[in-house]
């Protein structure tokens, strides 16, 4: 008897189902094309030392934003910051953004120069020109799409791809704050009258809506080769570390009780009864820098950290692939890493 199949539908692939689908009908690389599809940028050849690293982001209204909660200009600073994230994860020194914009003929034409006021505040700290867009209308809400342009050394550009067995895996700043602020700006958005933000629920809502990229740290990890691998954590550690771990044809093994969380977080946490580790492991938007070095250089991590003033944790090791990829908890068991974090198809409610 034959049974017929149900079509797939996007929920049942997921998001990166359907980049694994969509690759397969890219066949063509030209042979400048030092690395497409799958990292965080792609690395395009322009002259035999050096490389172009382009990325490309989208931010929907309703979908990456809320303007009940957030300003065009939060917008705006959290779009660009996306995008620089991508190329500090690449190690390259990024150049050039281009916006296109798709906006409701209603919107207040100061709204969009607020938006453009977003953009410019990362633009001129990492000395970054706006150099074209698209403008379009749109029939509901505001569509950005935001392409950064960048350059490196072409044997310095950090991959996916390169994480060895016995790596120390490394992740800068804390994780899970963006996540616990997106929930306090939308849980305060339900509320008739709102208390004023305690100081620890001040700091995450700042740590969603003003993410720190870290360029410099990539540009350096790049230059001195210590990092193998490297990605940025946009849609959560448990997802973002999947990627890393699968293009490198590698496992790892995590440990909770290292997970750097910060203290605000912890406090939140603690009040709302969530698991801050939950929180680490699936909160997207950190924009933090995952990467994996030889557990040789732990001393020149340390020394790093302090040379840029960025926290710098060992969260566990790369691990052969037949390992798979696991969380030791503080108790000392271990688990398999489910992925929980973000995909844009997946009916999970962010939480
Ligand atoms: N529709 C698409 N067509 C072709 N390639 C795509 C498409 N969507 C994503 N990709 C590619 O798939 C890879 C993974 O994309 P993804 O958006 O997950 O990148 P990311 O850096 O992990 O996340 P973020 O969107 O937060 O920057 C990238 O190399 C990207 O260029
Ligand atoms: C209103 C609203 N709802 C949900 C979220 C959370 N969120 C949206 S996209 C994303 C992952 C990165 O996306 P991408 O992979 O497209 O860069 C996350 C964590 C938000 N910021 N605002
Ligand atoms: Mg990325």
């Amino acid at each position: 008897m034959i049974h017929a199949s149900r079509p797939s539908t996007l929920q049942t692939i997921g998001e990166f189902g359907l980049i694994r689908a969509l690759e397969q009908h890219c066949h063509h690389l030209r042979s400048d094309v030092l690395q497409g599809i799958g990292d965080d940028a792609a690395i395009l050849r322009t002259t035999p030392n050096e490389a172009l690293i382009v990325s490309t982001d989208l931010a929907i209204e309703g979908i990456h934003f809320d303007l009940s909660f957030e300003s065009f200009q939060d917008v705006g600073y959290r779009t660009a910051v996306a995008n620089i994230s991508d190329m500090a994860a690449m190690g390259a020194t990024p150049k050039f953004l281009l916006v296109g914009l798709a906006v409701p003929p209603s919107t207040a034409v100061k709204s969009l120069k607020d938006l453009y006021r977003g953009f410019k505040e990362p633009c001129r700290r990492y000395n970054i020109s706006m150099v074209g867009g698209d403008t379009s209308s749109s029939q509901s809400g505001l569509f950005l799409c935001m392409t950064i342009l960048g350059q490196v050394k072409t044997n310095h550009a950090l991959k996916r791809s390169g994480a060895k067995v016995g790596d120390h895996v490394y992740v800068t700043g804390t994780l899970g704050d963006s996540k616990a602020g997106l929930q306090i700006l939308q849980r305060r958005a339900t509320q008739k009258n709102p208390n004023a933000p305690q100081p620890y629920e001040s700091f995450l809502i700042k740590r969603h809506l003003r993410p720190t990229p870290r360029p410099a740290m990539g540009q350096q990890l790049a230059k001195s080769r210590w990092a193998h691998g490297a990605i940025d954590i946009s849609d959560g550690l448990s997802g973002d570390i999947q990627h890393l771990c699968k293009a490198s044809g590698v496992g790892v093994e995590l440990w909770a009780s290292q997970l750097p969380i910060s203290r605000q977080c912890a406090t939140y946490a603690k009040a709302y009864g969530h698991s801050s580790i939950e929180l680490a492991l699936e909160g997207g938007e950190d924009y933090e820098l995952l990467f994996t070095v030889s557990p040789r250089h732990q001393q020149t991590m340390a020394k790093l950290s302090r040379t840029f003033k960025t926290p710098l944790t060992c969260i566990g090791e790369i691990r052969p692939r037949s390992f798979g990829l696991k969380l030791k908890s503080e108790g000392g068991i271990s688990r398999s890493i489910a992925k929980h974090s973000y995909d844009h198809f997946s009916k999970k409610p962010i939480r």
